[in-house]
């Protein structure tokens, strides 16, 4: 049985104070980590306060991205060795906003993925397909690329540990909700490439969360989808109550 993941990208949003309030709204009530998995990804600044906060509970912190060097002239950049210094455990990488709007390449998120096995950081590897593949039906095509390529390299035991959010871009933000059968679909050649890729271990170990306008109205048929082990949640996860919904939800699967 894969334990279910159930993570917040909070994007750009909160403060500080915000950011606080949620965490003492929600580090005592969330499953125990034995159950289900719970975790946020938030903005850099407020991760060191997190971190401290949430020790000793159930609720991990992670970020939502870095860079790949672990130090250098790269301004404005953040790496692995800082997050992993603060305690953050997890990171998103390739999320299909990095993708979009920075540029960020297949190349580019599979280095990624190598810094954060090599620091120590379980990464949340995203993919996902625009409205235009998808009606041209290259979601499975597109999708087995982005995976083969992010993985590229990585041992089998690493692959194993990756978290995937399947995460199509349409509906992304938009209340546009794939159908828990188009999700699965997805969520199912995923686990087919990891099993050719790596091998039928790695392939049952490996989460696949989706992503895309989840919320607690359709959690539940999601989650209970066969391939689908999570969810990484952007606006339903910046409220206390609705994210406690959420990582119930996970506790039930
Ligand atoms: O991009 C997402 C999570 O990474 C999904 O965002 P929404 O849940 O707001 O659609």
């Amino acid at each position: 049985m894969r334990k279910q993941v159930i993570a917040g990208n909070w994007k750009m949003n909160k403060t500080h104070t915000e950011a606080n309030e949620f965490v003492q709204a929600t580090k005592h009530e969330v499953p125990s980590a034995s159950e289900v998995e719970s975790i946020v990804c938030a903005p850099f600044p407020f991760l060191q306060k997190m971190v401290e906060e949430t020790n000793g509970s159930s609720l991990k912190v992670g970020a939502q991205n870095m860079h790949f060097e672990e130090s250098g002239a790269f301004t404005g950049e953040v790496s692995p060795v800082m997050l992993k210094e603060l305690g953050v455990t997890y990171v998103v990488l390739g999320h299909s906003e990095r993708r979009e709007i920075f540029e960020e390449t297949d190349e580019v998120v599979n280095k990624k993925v190598h810094a954060a096995f090599n620091h120590g950081l379980t990464p949340i590897v995203c993919v996902g397909e625009t409205l235009e593949q998808r009606e041209a039906d290259q979601t499975m095509d597109h999708v087995e690329s982005q995976v083969k390529k992010a993985l590229e390299g990585l041992t089998v035991e690493q692959i194993a540990d990756t978290i995937i959010a399947y995460e199509p871009i349409w509906a992304i933000g938009t209340g546009r909700t794939a159908t828990s059968e188009q999700a699965n679909e997805v969520c199912t050649h995923i686990r087919k490439v990891v099993g050719e890729f790596a091998n039928t271990e790695a392939a049952e170990a490996v989460r696949i969360q989706y992503g895309g306008s989840v919320k607690p109205a359709n959690v539940d048929e999601l989650l209970s989808q066969s391939d689908i082990d999570g969810a990484l949640v952007g606006g339903a996860s910046l409220e206390a109550d609705s994210f406690l919904k959420l990582v119930e939800a996970g506790k039930h699967e």
